[in-house]
């Protein structure tokens, strides 16, 4: 906030007051809330909150038609407040005071902005939400273009206490009865020290951020600029405004917040419930297929290959091949006549079936085909009483339970782990070395019982070309038919003893049960159902999205409108061309709107200059922010021998005594056993972590340990470097090993 601090001539008495004076309407808007929080259990207790959702258990404030239009508005409040009371600072957490320099005192506007919306009972507004029309002027005057604000304040607060307040003058000259308190509220921001966890910026949201966070709610929203320029928290912001201005269209279609590791999506967690909002779906990219859990990243030239489009040739042959088992040729006795369907037929039957049809959703359709190639076999007879018995045959349901049964869209990753037959049925595809390494790989997984982030997308495509698995037998059966069937039979009519282990995984996954033992058994663990569509999808750190990635994010987003953040500088995927493809096929046809951010929030000046120099003689064209806070304090570089265990420690012990709050160790690969002790040191200040892992991230202050190592083992090389140097705010130590 850029503003003017003329007349800020005050004293502690005079601060002191207008704490005070702050309090006194802070008070009133819990007086009125406890008021809403009674009349709220009132209503319950008469049977009017018919709105109740299942989801969330809480009454939608359109459905509560029983209550007057203010009750509502403050019952919602009443409603959401306790959440965010609970945890997060000041409700009440912005002023305005509007008119001109000469508009007396009497006849000033002021407004009062906070985390949501309350009136009082004759309906006058004591807080207006910051996501209101009325709210924009907080965010938007400057001395350019004050918009009839004279101070704008923002309050700082502990639960219900006022504990501070910071002014910021929008006039060249404040009038006699306007007192503007403390430094500016942006600086104080920055200048606190970071906790674990992101923390919301509503109070001190800048012009440009809010022109981002305002944007029309339809097509897609790109938010670009470098590191620490509040492209994340101006995102998460932005969701928590649709869903102010379109509750109905977003609560209900929903949206869904892509980040790219678990260490990310904790990080910004709590950033929407501080501004009232709970119901927005947080994934990973690990994590972004219910019945999949991944952390694990593949080595760089693996990862590459599974994130390719390529790769969608190799699981398209996967899938259209016969399941692991399935018997090769069909013999069987219908209707007195011996049938016989050699393995080329079959094959033929099956190309055709899932031309216009995805496996598990086409039984029936294989079964009609087997039987007519059956009948061309026999060639002589009754044709309807051999089709009559074909369709009553226990030969072909056992046939069919094998030869077309339900798959698994893992279990065809999982039949991929073996060379050779990888080799062959990539051809034309990966040559010898990458479908040894992409073979390697699933065995890895296989070793471990666990998948990596770049499978998901693969599990995915699968699962789209597959269809979801039908857990009962697609034809009706009688009651009596089943009650015939012994009960080997019963579970193949099922589809097979695949059916019924997977049926027991459904039921673990569904909360209950054993924990699965063997490594293959948690691989297959859970249930994979169809992706449901969200209303809007937020995308952060956009640039590390594969192009397989970016399919499986369409697959989540047919009809949504975008928000997509990101800064190609920082990238770790290699191919941006495939990869922009990839993305523009997920926007469809949708215009793009587009916001730049030019100033770096998070980095003191000398940390970010440290890391510009590092990145522009190697990436010229890097979108190079302002750091806009200078701590006088240049980073420290040092030369270590290695191993550099003892320097790493030292600079730890330094930092725990500069900095109040969280510090990072980022190291490679090679470093990491000797230095996970340091992991939660400090009393759990100090977090040791890799470099791709700290994308998105921050922290008071880093440790950067072996930048060249870091370099040489990334697949983005110094992109991914340049990625590691922003993430402190304050205070950063590079050890070069040398
Ligand atoms: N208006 C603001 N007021 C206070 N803090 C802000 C503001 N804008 C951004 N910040 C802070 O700046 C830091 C960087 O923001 P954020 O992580 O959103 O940046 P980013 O552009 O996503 O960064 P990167 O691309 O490097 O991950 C955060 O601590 C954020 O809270």
């Amino acid at each position: 906030m850029t503003a003017t601090r003329a007349g800020s001539a005050e004293t502690s008495a005079e601060v002191a007051r207008e704490i005070e004076l702050e309090q006194a309407h802070v008070d009133r808007v819990y007086a009125e809330l406890e008021k809403a929080a009674t009349r709220a259990a009132d209503v319950e207790a008469d049977g009017l909150a018919r709105g109740r959702t299942s989801r969330t258990g809480d009454v939608r404030d359109e459905e509560l038609t029983g209550l007057f239009e203010r009750d509502a508005l403050v019952y919602a409040a009443a409603k959401r407040r306790s959440a965010i009371e609970k945890q997060y600072e000041g409700l009440v957490f912005g002023r305005l005071d509007l008119g001109s320099v000469e508009t007396p005192a009497a006849e000033r506007e002021i407004r009062h902005i906070g985390r949501l919306g309350v009136r009082d009972d004759d309906y006058e507004p004591l807080v207006i939400d910051w996501r209101a029309p009325a709210a924009a002027a907080f965010y938007r005057a400057t001395p350019v273009d004050p918009m009839g604000v004279i101070r704008r304040r923002v309050l700082r607060s502990s639960g219900a206490t006022v504990i501070g307040v910071e002014d910021d003058l929008m006039v060249p000259e404040a009038p006699d009865d306007i007192v503007v308190v403390g430094d500016g509220a942006l600086i104080a921001a920055l200048t606190r020290s970071r906790g674990r966890r992101m923390r919301d910026i509503v109070a001190t949201i800048q012009r440009h951020q809010d022109e981002a966070i305002r944007a029309p709610s339809r097509g897609v929203t790109e938010i670009t600029g470098g590191p620490g320029t509040g492209k994340t928290v101006v995102a998460l912001h932005r969701a928590a405004y649709l869903l102010y201005s379109e509750r109905r269209r977003f609560e209900s279609g929903g949206i869904l917040v892509v980040g790219p590791s678990a260490a990310y999506t904790a990080y910004i967690e709590r950033v929407l419930p501080s501004l009232g909002e709970e119901s927005v779906a947080l994934r990973a990219l690990g994590d972004l297929v219910d019945g999949v859990t991944a952390t694990r990243t593949d080595q760089p030239e693996v990862a590459a290959i599974k994130g390719s489009l390529r790769i969608r040739r190799l699981l398209s042959r996967a899938a259209g091949r016969a399941p692991e088992g399935a018997p090769e040729q069909f013999r069987a006795f219908v209707a007195g006549a011996a049938v016989r369907v050699d393995g080329p037929v079959l094959q033929r039957i099956r190309r055709r079936v899932l031309r216009s049809a995805q496996h598990n959703l086409a039984t029936a359709q294989a079964r009609e085909e087997l039987a007519r190639a059956a009948w061309e076999s026999v060639g002589q007879g009754d044709r309807d009483a051999f089709f009559d018995a074909f369709d009553s045959s226990r030969d072909v349901d056992e046939f069919m339970a094998t030869w077309w049964r339900q798959l698994d869209p893992r279990e065809v990753l999982l039949a991929l782990g073996d060379t050779d037959d990888v080799v062959t049925l990539a051809r034309g595809v990966l040559d010898h070395e990458e479908a040894a390494a992409f073979a390697g790989s699933i065995r890895e997984a296989l070793e471990r019982g666990t998948w990596s982030v770049a499978d998901v997308a693969l599990i995915d495509d699968l699962a789209a070309r597959l269809g979801p698995v039908q857990e009962t037998e697609p034809e009706e059966r009688g009651f009596y038919e089943i009650e015939e069937l012994d009960e080997r039979a019963a579970a193949q009519a099922l589809g097979g003893p695949e059916a019924v282990a997977r049926e027991s995984r459904a039921q673990r996954a569904g909360g209950s049960v054993v924990a699965p033992s063997d490594a293959r058994e948690r691989l297959l663990h859970g249930r994979i159902d169809r992706p449901s569509s969200s209303a809007h999808v937020l995308v952060d750190e956009a640039q590390d999205l594969s192009p397989m990635q970016w399919r499986m994010l369409a697959r989540r987003g047919r009809g949504a409108s975008w928000t997509v953040v990101g800064d190609a500088a920082q990238a770790s995927w290699a191919d941006l061309d495939e990869a922009a493809e990839a993305r523009r096929e997920a926007y469809g046809s949708q215009q793009v709107r587009s916001f730049h951010m030019d100033t770096n929030y998070r980095n003191a000046r000398e940390i970010f200059d440290y890391a510009r120099d590092v990145i522009l003689p190697l990436v010229p064209d890097a979108d190079i922010p302002e750091a806009v806070r200078d701590t006088g304090v240049d980073p420290v570089e040092r030369v270590v021998e290695a191993p550099p265990t003892t320097a790493v420690e030292l600079a730890v012990d330094e930092l725990l005594g500069e900095v109040e709050g969280s510090i990072a160790v980022i190291t490679p690969a090679r470093w990491v056993d000797r230095l996970a002790h340091l992991d939660g040191a400090g009393d759990g200040r100090v977090q040791v972590i890799d470099p791709l892992s700290t994308k998105g991230l921050e922290w008071d202050a880093t440790v950067v340990v072996d930048p060249d190592g870091i370099v040489e083992e990334s697949p983005g090389g110094v992109r991914v470097l340049y990625v590691v140097l922003t993430r402190a705010a304050h205070r950063m130590t590079v050890l070069r090993v040398g």
